[in-house]
């Protein structure tokens, strides 16, 4: 009998090949240190959808990269196995089945992962991993937005309240929860307090201005200590100049220079997971979202080989 192609009802047609920065794929590697892993999920979204199509856009992004990072001194694909791990296929019409299949498939891994969203839904079936293996999470979340709302049209499971149900299901630190980079509207006052109660501090973009990366980066540092660190990268933390292509965008953002001047004082923290979400590049010009994604998940992967080695 001959093999066809792909079943489309099974794996998502925008679950596709190719790799992250060229690497290998991760069953071309004996064993992998850092695996990358795309999930290409969008049903969580408010308003503008297309995220789905983040992992393929990141990966054409990073087609450029080098292996040598000098503003931290390393080379990550040198001193660590860093492996793409193609994508994790789940469901785009039902959301609970998604956050199951993201939970089951990455607890597959005994990597440490770089995860490629991807809605920012999906950053809850990864802390609920991380933190099955490494006991509760420090949390550093770049974003415009707190995604600490309680629900939205009812629906508990979406891009906008993933860090309420992981506070709520104890996978977080309280000692050690930051957002940076929120800015905009919000839907009245009691979204602070109650973000407050939850446990989280926040850096503003101004903050970032107004402080500068590298104090914002000691500040960071010294709430986080040597917890567990797990970073949640939603690219809309970028101005829209510096990162179009996303679904929920924010005048008033960092720069994508700030962003990752802030990563990259970040190192020696213990690092045991990341990702980097909501890149949807029907909104994208010339790639400028997809290729900044590329180089924090780059700077992510660094962390990793400046970290501790477990
Ligand atoms: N982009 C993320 N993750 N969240 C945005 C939620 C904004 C809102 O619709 O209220
Ligand atoms: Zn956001
Ligand atoms: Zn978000």
């Amino acid at each position: 009998m001959s093999q066809g192609p792909v079943d489309a009802s099974q794996v998502p047609r925008f679950a596709g090949p190719d790799t992250y920065a060229r690497l290998p794929r991760l069953d071309q590697v004996e064993r992998a240190d850092v695996a990358i892993v795309g999930v290409p999920f969008d049903s969580g979204v408010s308003y503008r959808p297309g995220a789905r199509f983040g992992p393929a856009a990141v990966r054409q992004g990073s087609k450029l990269i080098r292996p040598y990072n000098p503003a931290l001194d390393v080379s990550p694909f040198a001193d660590l196995q860093v492996a793409d791990a193609g994508d994790i296929a789940c469901n785009p019409f039902d959301i609970d089945r998604a956050i199951d299949t993201i939970e089951q498939a990455v607890g597959g891994f005994d990597a440490k992962l770089v995860t490629i969203g991807g809605d920012h839904t999906i950053a809850l079936p990864l802390l609920r991993d991380v933190h099955r293996k490494h006991g509760p999470l420090a949390l550093l979340h770049f974003d415009a937005h707190l995604d600490t709302w309680d629900s939205y049209f009812g629906a508990e499971y979406t891009h906008g309240t993933p860090f309420r149900r992981a506070v709520e299901e104890g996978i977080l630190d309280a000692e050690a929860l930051s957002h940076v980079g929120i800015r905009g509207p919000l839907y009245g006052k009691a979204d602070l307090a109650e973000d407050r109660r939850l446990g989280f501090g926040i850096v503003t973009s101004a903050d970032v201005m107004r402080r500068g990366p590298d104090e914002v980066a000691d500040a960071l540092r010294q709430r986080i200590g040597d917890r567990p660190l797990y970073i949640s990268v939603d690219i809309d933390a970028l101005d829209p100049a510096h990162a179009p292509g996303t679904g929920t965008p924010e005048a008033g953002g960092l720069t994508s220079r700030e962003l990752l001047e802030i990563l990259r004082g970040l190192s020696g923290c213990n690092l045991v997971g990341a990702d980097v979400v909501e890149v949807a590049p029907a909104y994208d010009h010339a790639e400028i979202t997809s290729v900044a994604a590329a180089h924090v998940a780059y700077d992510l992967i660094s962390l990793f080989a400046l970290g501790k080695r477990t």
